[in-house]
This record gives C-alpha cells, sequence and structure tokens, in this order.
C-alpha cells in the first residue's frame, strides 16, 4: 500500500481533548462498564484516558498486529489473548478500546472474541465505521492519521519556497 494522500496529524492536546470527548459519548449512552479490554498498543493511551474519567479500574489488553511495515498491513496475528475470566462474560459489561479503526479488520476479529462488548474508538475511516460502536471524529479513507507517540518536532518547509525579497 503506497502512502495515504492526507495526513491527519494529532498533538498530545487534541489526543486527550478527543478522548475526553469519547468518554463523554460513552456516559451519554446510558450504560456503564466495570471492564475495559483495550486493543494494544494504540488502544492502551485512550483506554488510561476513558477509565479515569469513566472510573473504570479493570482493565486487560488483547494485542492484535497487523501493520508490519508502516502503512502496509499483513496477517493478522494475536500476540496476546483476552483473560479467560473476561472471555467468559462474552462482552457483557465490557468496553473494547482502541484510537482508530480504518479497515475494520482489527475491530472484527476483537468484536468476535466479545460479541455483547461495546466498541469505541477515537477515529474512525469509513470502512472500519459501521464496526463501531461509539467514535468522535470521522477521516476520510485516504488520510493517515498520525498520533502524537508517533510524531517528534521537524522543520517545516514553508508553502512557498524562495528568498522572498
Ligand atoms: O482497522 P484496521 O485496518 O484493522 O486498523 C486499525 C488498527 O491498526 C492500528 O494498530 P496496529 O496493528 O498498527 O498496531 P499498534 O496498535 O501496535 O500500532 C490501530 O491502532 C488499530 O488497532
Ligand atoms: N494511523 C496510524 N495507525 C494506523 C492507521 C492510521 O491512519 N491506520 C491503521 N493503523
Ligand atoms: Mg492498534
Amino acid at each position: 500500500m503506497s502512502l495515504p494522500e492526507k495526513a491527519f496529524p494529532v498533538s498530545w492536546d487534541q489526543f486527550h481533548r478527543d478522548a475526553r470527548a469519547l468518554s463523554w459519548r460513552l456516559s451519554g449512552t446510558g450504560q456503564s462498564w466495570d471492564t475495559i479490554v483495550c486493543i494494544t498498543r494504540g488502544g492502551l493511551v485512550p483506554a488510561a484516558i476513558v477509565a479515569r474519567e469513566l472510573n473504570i479500574r479493570r482493565i486487560d489488553t488483547v494485542s492484535v498486529a497487523s501493520y508490519h511495515d508502516y502503512t502496509s498491513q499483513g496477517d493478522m496475528q494475536i500476540l496476546k489473548e483476552i483473560s479467560p475470566d473476561i472471555m467468559e462474560t462474552e462482552g457483557n459489561g465490557v468496553l473494547i478500546v482502541d484510537d482508530l479503526t480504518d479497515t475494520g479488520k482489527t475491530a472484527a476479529i476483537v468484536r468476535a472474541m466479545l460479541p455483547k462488548g461495546h466498541f469505541g474508538t477515537v477515529y474512525a475511516k469509513p470502512k472500519g465505521r459501521p464496526l463501531v460502536d461509539t467514535f468522535v471524529t470521522e477521516v476520510s479513507q485516504d488520510t493517515w492519521i498520525y498520533f502524537p507517540w508517533d510524531l517528534g518536532f521537524a522543520y517545516q518547509e514553508p508553502i512557498t519556497k524562495g528568498h522572498g525579497g
């Protein structure tokens, strides 16, 4: 897969605001959850914020890795399974959290593990959107979201080059 056309860089401030907005949306559903299953690694950061906002202290992880080479998706690998006691709930009382859904493949795999769980992501692209119950911001399929933990400060070329004067 080539690099998506558009870039959507997200700062820590913006990510915190958006993850808090996800928490508000989740609390607005009127449902409550006693457990979060977060999809590592990207789900770890929003899970910490949502857990704080919704007072959820029981947190488990599932590791699904598929983007092995930056933007190209390969085989889905489950590197860490959900704990057996949480699997037994089939997802009742479980909030599944990830940073984003793109093609929806990761969400589909975890949904199949916990079919009664509620799936929340901060960002969603159109293909993945039907697989999540609650999200905050939709970006187009040809946009790559750059998360703050993947970014650093760097020189920016001016929009118009030349010496001016
Ligand atoms: O909807 P999909 O097309 O399946 O893509 C979404 C998934 O891809 C990214 O994780 P990645 O597999 O890159 O692992 P990471 O969270 O460890 O970065 C992202 O954090 C989602 O979990
Ligand atoms: N940004 C970061 N990681 C991702 C994306 C994205 O747009 N899609 C799938 N994994
Ligand atoms: Mg991920």
